[in-house]
């Protein structure tokens, strides 16, 4: 159980955020943090972690403090059993795949898991590969190994996946939930992709103006107000008929423009209401 509650003035280029969340979280849940760009969500993540000083609160791991503001206890990172991945995969480039993994491990601990993570990642064919020469999803997964290596309680995601194409993104995906559900992990990832956040986790928590508003299962949180409606996009061109093209992730779609001035470049919400949705056999 991660039983946590923080409080932290954040400098925003917009000005100060009060932010003032506190949340229980059941061992072996997949919880996914929800919220606009800039409203805290790494700065969550870094002070479970230890990296960022909360200003007041306490933060207790399966009946271990490791963090108490009025006691003035603040256990280092390294003493957190955390596993933590960001987008940017932050691996050794001079040391090839199996050395960045086998690095987590502590002197005396069993290199077996190594192997184990190799293979559960997909990896077992580069082990020995440069990290230089891989891919960014293939280094995500080295990132991935590496973080669980340690065995951490807690396995921390920002955004792991949001520089990485489609498909590789659906593969790490399935890896994320099986590495999850395998090592009986408990999971917080930052992610503004309602896809992932469906696919793999158990509640989903928004947060806007420094507090949690919701915290519900993404089916709920999706599907109720406006957050389920609406897709971001960015204007390629207007149609003679006044139309916006949109690019949304890869695709391009034509959207009636409501009477706004709209041009090329201009980054736009699609907000969809009534929307009808109509399932069809795709052809074989
Ligand atoms: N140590 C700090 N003290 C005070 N404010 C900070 C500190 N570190 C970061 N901030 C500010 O906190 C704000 C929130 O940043 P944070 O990265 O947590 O947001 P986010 O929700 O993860 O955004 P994004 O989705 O864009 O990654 C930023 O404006 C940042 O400048």
């Amino acid at each position: 159980m991660i039983n946590f509650s923080l409080q932290k003035n954040l400098h925003t280029a917009e000005g100060e955020i009060q932010l003032n969340v506190s949340a229980r979280i059941e061992s072996g849940k997949f919880v996914s943090l929800y919220g606009a760009s800039g409203v805290g969500k790494t700065s969550i993540l870094r002070m479970l972690a230890g990296f960022m000083k909360p200003d007041n609160g306490y933060i207790n791991v399966n009946n271990s403090v490791w963090y108490h503001a009025s006691a003035k206890k603040h256990i280092e990172p390294q003493q957190r059993k955390i596993g933590f991945v960001f987008q940017d995969y932050a691996l050794f480039p001079n040391m090839n795949v199996r050395e960045n993994i086998r690095f987590a491990l502590g002197k005396n601990e069993s290199p077996a898991i190594v192997d184990e993570l190799l293979e559960l990642t997909g990896l077992i064919n580069l082990a020995a590969r440069k990290i230089q020469t891989l891919s960014g999803g293939q280094q995500q997964r080295v990132a991935l190994a590496r973080a669980i290596a340690k065995r951490p309680a807690i396995l921390l995601l920002d955004e792991p996946l949001s520089a990485i194409d489609n498909e590789m993104r659906v593969y790490l995906q399935d890896t994320l939930k099986e590495i999850h559900r395998r090592f009986a992990l408990t999971t917080i990832l930052v992610s503004h992709n309602a896809n992932e956040i469906i696919k793999l986790s158990d509640t989903v928590i928004h947060l806007e103006q420094g507090r949690f508003q919701q915290q519900t299962t993404p089916a709920r949180f999706f599907q109720n107000g406006n957050e389920a409606a609406k897709i971001t996009g960015n204007i390629i061109s207007i149609e003679e008929n006044g139309n916006a093209v949109v690019l949304i992730e890869n695709r391009l779609v034509s959207v009636p423009a409501a009477g706004e001035k709209l041009n090329p470049d201009d980054k736009v919400d699609i907000t969809c209401s009534n929307m009808r949705a109509a399932v069809s056999k795709k052809e074989k």
